[in-house]
């Protein structure tokens, strides 16, 4: 097994948790709350570096002294819009038509800290959606599945047979990009099951 070492993930997503647990590191989760709020003129890749070290900062105040950190952030990129997690139906449809038959980033950093030593890495993935029917994005978002992930779309789940087209990497636009989480892990003396 992995090293006994608990890491302390700062995320409600259950994404996360499943990714961690994938690659056989034991987490525990802290509670914390940032604003996820793009500032203007904001560039996105800037924005979720910003937004993932905001959460991981959040994150060591709310965990034990000494804790190992986690902490992401996932963005739906179009063009130089950010799409992040659709606020209702409106805005999900919106969002489906706007990746329709269109290829856009998935950016994902995620954060590794210990008190005041913060390691962050940002990956960036692209997609291609075949073109979608008005008729499947409106049965698609009645599915429940879109509301609470980045772009109204979960690669994952039902969303996956939009996808023609993935170069980068799979898990970061599931949530977290695990080759680099391991690397940023193993820096900070928590090995996943390779180490072994
Ligand atoms: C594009 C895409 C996003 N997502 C999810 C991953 C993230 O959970 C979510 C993006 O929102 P985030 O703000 O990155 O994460 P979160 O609010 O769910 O969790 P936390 O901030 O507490 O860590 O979208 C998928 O599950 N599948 C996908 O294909």
């Amino acid at each position: 097994m992995c090293s006994e070492r608990l890491v302390h993930l700062a995320s409600a997503s259950p994404r996360r948790r499943e990714l961690l647990e994938q690659i056989g590191v034991p987490v525990t989760l802290v509670r914390c709350a940032v604003d996820e709020q793009a500032l203007p003129g904001e560039a996105p890749a800037d924005y979720v570096q910003r937004v993932t070290r905001d959460k991981v900062v959040a994150g060591v105040a709310a965990a034990p002294a000494g804790a190992v950190v986690l902490a992401a952030d996932t963005a739906v990129v179009l063009g130089d819009r950010i799409l992040g997690k659709p606020g209702d139906r409106q805005q999900g449809l919106a969002m489906l038509r706007a990746l329709s038959g269109r290829e856009h980033q998935v950016m994902t950093a995620v954060a590794v800290a210990q008190g005041e030593d913060i390691r962050l890495e940002l990956v960036s993935t692209r997609v291609r959606f075949r073109p979608l029917q008005e008729a499947e994005i409106k049965a698609y978002w009645d599915t429940g599945e879109p509301a609470d992930k980045a772009g109204g779309y979960g690669i994952q789940g039902l969303g996956a047979v939009f996808v023609e087209h993935l170069a980068g990497s799979y898990s970061a636009v599931v949530g977290l990009p695990l080759m680099e989480t391991a690397r940023l892990l193993a820096g900070f003396g928590v090995p996943c099951w390779q180490s072994r």
